[in-house]
């Protein structure tokens, strides 16, 4: 479940009231997600995705992620522009909540992606890394590999091995390719959870990447690999599936030809991608009760992927 908060019927009217978006005529809540409360919004001039935040996102970085999506809209990626208020504003607050109303865009989450899926989830996201070139705003990694390291290692390795004995020694490869990790590598504004579910296709085209939240300054060859780990999968981590890696790499360099120390640098980059999800899922799942309404996801799931990255080197993209 996603939707945190309830919004009372004369809330949302006087909201929607304050854009230039026709007049409401419903409003469903979106079952979809985890972070933040999203209502499929129908007014008489369209549809809309209306989102409160709820979770991890400060409203100082609002500006950031809601101007990084106007800006890329912009310049033909298919990412939602945001609707910006009467008044010029790209958020707003209501009890005390930020919320934002975005351009609703069709299609939908593919669960099980084809090559050709692939390969074009793979050019468009090196579309969003030469478009956002003239991004000006920068933001770094709160979720970089010190990061993951670190709040690995904060869990202890008791709770760690309560979940599975095998997380304490993806804590200890976590310390260790925060030492080793590269830093050269050219850099853009990267989505950084560019999983299917933040995708949404008609047929072989992306017609929607959303939920930009995680957004930041990153090298793009660490955007694809993140990519390449959360597709080239099953959802266990168990089977990898060259042909949609192969094709998402392919795709991604038939608009943005990788550098040899980027392609080096991948099966590096793809474990710490592997960390990231590790560390936020191990936390989650921690924090989380077993019986509370919002499903935990399986850190194990990505410890699988790392140890396949580990083993398989180079050949894991080829
Ligand atoms: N711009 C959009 N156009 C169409 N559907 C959207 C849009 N934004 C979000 N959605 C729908 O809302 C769901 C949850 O959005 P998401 O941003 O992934 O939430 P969360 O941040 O909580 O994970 C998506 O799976 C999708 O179905
Ligand atoms: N993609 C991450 C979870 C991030 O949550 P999102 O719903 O905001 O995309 C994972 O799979 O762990």
């Amino acid at each position: 479940m996603a939707v945190y908060t309830h919004l009372a019927a004369e809330d949302l009217a006087a909201l929607i009231a304050a854009y230039d978006v026709g007049e409401l005529v419903s409003a469903k809540g979106i079952a979809e997600g985890v972070s933040n409360s999203n209502w499929l919004v129908e007014t008489t001039a369209g549809r809309f995705i209306l989102t409160m935040y709820e979770r991890r996102i400060e409203t100082s970085d609002l500006p950031f992620f809601l101007g990084l999506l106007d800006h890329l809209s912009e310049r033909g990626c298919p990412v939602p522009r945001t609707i910006h208020d009467r008044g010029g504003a790209a958020f707003r607050h209501v009890n005390g909540k930020a919320v934002a109303l975005i351009e609703f865009l069709p299609g939908v989450s593919v669960d099980h992606p084809t090559p050709e899926q692939a390969r074009a989830v793979g050019a468009a996201l090196a579309k969003t890394h030469l478009a956002a070139a003239d991004f000006i705003p920068a933001r770094a990694n709160a979720l970089d590999i010190s990061h993951s390291a670190r709040a690995l290692a904060g869990c202890g390795d008791d709770a760690l091995a309560a979940i599975d004995p095998a997380l304490p020694e993806a804590a200890r490869i976590a310390g260790q390719l925060a030492n080793d990790w590269p830093r050269d590598l050219p850099e853009a504004i990267c989505h950084t959870d560019l999983f299917p579910d933040n995708v949404l296709m008609l047929g072989d085209r992306v017609t929607g990447m959303i939920d930009f939240y995680f957004a930041c300054t990153e090298a793009m060859a660490y955007d694809l690999a993140v990519t390449h780990a959360a597709w080239a999968f099953d959802l266990a981590g168990e089977r990898h599936a060259p042909e949609i890696g192969t094709a998402l790499v392919e795709g991604y360099q038939s608009v943005r030809p990788l550098a040899a120390e980027e392609r080096a640098a991948l099966p590096l980059l793809a474990q710490g991608a592997c960390l990231r999800f590790v560390a936020s899922r191990t936390e989650d799942w921690i924090a989380t009760p077993a019986d509370a309404l919002v499903t935990r996801k399986d850190p194990m799931a990505f410890v699988r992927r790392l140890h396949f990255y580990e083993s398989a080197g180079q050949t894991a993209f080829e």
